[in-house]
């Protein structure tokens, strides 16, 4: 697992490792490894063009010292101030070593001699603000980002691109966009998480020493090794690999039935038992005749349908059910048994003014985009979007179920527990249906036998997965770079058994 912390954690792990080492050793621990990753970057240091932006605090000290270790490589390197201070002893490295310090930028105005500098340099570290930034990013370092932004050198974050916040991944103005994070110590929540997640280009973790000192991460995201979804045995037969129960579609909505039971019959599930009305039932046994179907005729109560269902060991309600009077008592039922229940899309809907039902022992997981956890909350989509961590943990605490937040960097929490962040995906697959492939896909692992968290944050892995699997080609000739195609849900479904291979 990659471990991420918040702020307050890191500083006390910081504060505990410092009293133990000779005063600066751990700036100058980050600032070695800031410069190593630079040097990588650079065809040549010896001559290139190198530009820090320095903030008043530490990041802009490892900045300094950083750009020093260049300036001594042969590096021109020039220092950008910002800020009403700038770290002495970091400003007196980088004049050592013979690099230049511009007049400090004040207010929005930064002088044309230091826009210059910007645009035309091989490289920009962002050391403006670290792990103390709070709030939008104020001027000039709003105009300082924008910048290195638009500059076409390499852009190196230091720590944290400024303007993102590092416990939440909140951005609130503009933020610097790098190619490359350096960040010391232990990954922070807001380089896991969008939308900070897509400041950071690619995170490189340095090492200074902090692990002991270290307490529980707070985010969590997994390596391939780490998702372990249910093997068969010899001994298995499809019941004992986990039977899940699938109610979804109806009438006017039987894409979503297809799609979640493809997901299930691809996710491992041992069998599929599908149940809804008769026209998704029909399309459900034509495309996928490994299903077991049942016909609900019309205002068959909750608690009936599911006798005539059959044995399962976990559900999974709600997508296109409609949220009327039958699919709550649908809902109500499976939220009613000992059995592990997911629900998705209207079930959600349903869940949104049903709150009572989520009183019980067995693992619940809900599988929200952000307009369905603010509906669920009483908050607004884009306060969600924009909070998603805030969000999907108070979710997981006020409804006690394992809340699984789609959107760029799906989130997985439950309470007291590090929250999953997802590290796979593309923005291929913000398309209709594929959260539907999605909950069948958890459902079959949580028949399985996973638990919530696992079953959910394996499942958003392997959907992630597949869905790059399906969209990208061969390396384009001379880019390094795959080639891409947009996909639709069903590619998902059909990329599901590669990306299980992936694994294992
Ligand atoms: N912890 C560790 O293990 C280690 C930490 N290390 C390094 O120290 C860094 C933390 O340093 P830090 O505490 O000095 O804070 P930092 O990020 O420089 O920010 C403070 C400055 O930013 C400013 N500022 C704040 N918000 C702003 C805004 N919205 N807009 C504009 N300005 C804003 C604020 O201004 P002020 O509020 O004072 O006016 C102040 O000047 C950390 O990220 C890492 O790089 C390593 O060297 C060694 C190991
Ligand atoms: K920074």
């Amino acid at each position: 697992m990659r471990y991420a912390h918040e702020v307050g954690k890191v500083r006390a792990a910081e504060g505990a490792l410092m009293a133990r080492l000779p005063e600066g050793a751990l700036m100058q621990r980050a600032a070695a490894g800031l410069a190593a990753v630079c040097a990588r970057m650079l065809p040549r240091v010896y001559g290139a063009d190198v530009v820090l932006l320095v903030g008043g605090g530490d990041n802009g000290g490892d900045a300094l010292y950083a750009g020093a270790r260049l300036a001594r490589r042969g590096a021109r390197v020039t220092a950008v101030p910002a800020g009403s201070r700038t770290h002495r002893g970091g400003l007196a490295a980088l004049r050592a070593a013979g690099g230049r310090v511009l007049d400090r930028v004040d207010g929005e105005a930064v002088s044309p001699s230091a826009a210059a500098v910007i645009e035309t340099a091989d490289l920009i570290i962002d050391g403006l603000t670290g792990i103390g930034g709070t709030g939008g990013l104020r001027e000039p370092h709003a105009t300082l980002a924008v910048l290195a932004s638009q500059a076409t050198g390499v852009v190196v974050a230091c720590d944290v691109p400024s303007g993102v916040d590092a416990s939440s991944g909140r951005v609130d103005g503009v933020a610097v966009h790098a190619d490359v994070t350096v960040t010391f110590g232990t990954y922070k929540p807001g380089l896991l998480i969008d939308p900070g997640a897509a400041c950071c280009g690619v995170v490189e973790l340095v090492d200074i020493g902090l692990g002991p000192d270290l307490p529980d991460p707070d985010v969590v995201a997994a390596w391939p090794v780490d998702v372990q979804p249910p093997e068969p045995r010899p001994e298995s037969d499809k019941y004992r690999r986990g039977v899940v129960g699938i109610l979804a579609g109806g009438e006017d909505f039987t894409g979503a039935a297809v799609l979640c039971t493809g997901g299930a019959v691809h996710g491992g599930a041992g069998m599929v038992r599908f149940a809804s009305v008769e026209h998704p039932v029909e399309l459900v046994r034509h495309r996928w005749p490994e299903a077991v179907t049942t016909v609900l005729p019309p205002g068959s109560g909750g608690v009936k349908a599911l006798e005539r269902i059959g044995r399962v060991q976990a559900w999974v309600v709600g997508p296109g059910l409609g949220t009327g009077a039958e699919a709550e008592s649908l809902l109500e039922a499976t939220l009613n048994t000992d059995l592990p229940v997911l629900v998705d899309a209207d079930g959600l809907t349903v869940l949104a003014r049903r709150r009572d039902l989520l009183r019980r022992e067995a693992p619940t997981v809900l599988t929200p985009h952000a307009g369905e956890l603010g509906r669920i909350l009483g908050v607004e989509r884009e306060l969600v979007e924009a909070r998603r961590l805030e969000h999907v943990r108070r979710a997981a605490s006020e409804l006690s179920a394992t809340v699984l937040l789609k959107g760029s960097t799906t989130l997985v929490a439950e309470e007291d527990r590090p929250v999953r962040v997802n590290p796979t995906g593309t923005p291929r697959l913000a398309t209709a249906g594929t959260g539907d492939v999605l909950s069948g896909l958890i459902g079959a692992l949580l028949a399985g036998g996973m638990s919530g968290l696992d079953a959910a944050a394996s499942g958003a892995y392997l959907h992630g997965l597949a869905a790059r699997i399906a969209s990208r080609g061969p390396v384009r000739a001379g880019t390094g770079h795959p080639s891409e195609a947009p996909i639709s849900a069903y590619d998902v479904i059909g990329a599901l058994p590669e990306a299980f291979r992936a694994l294992s």
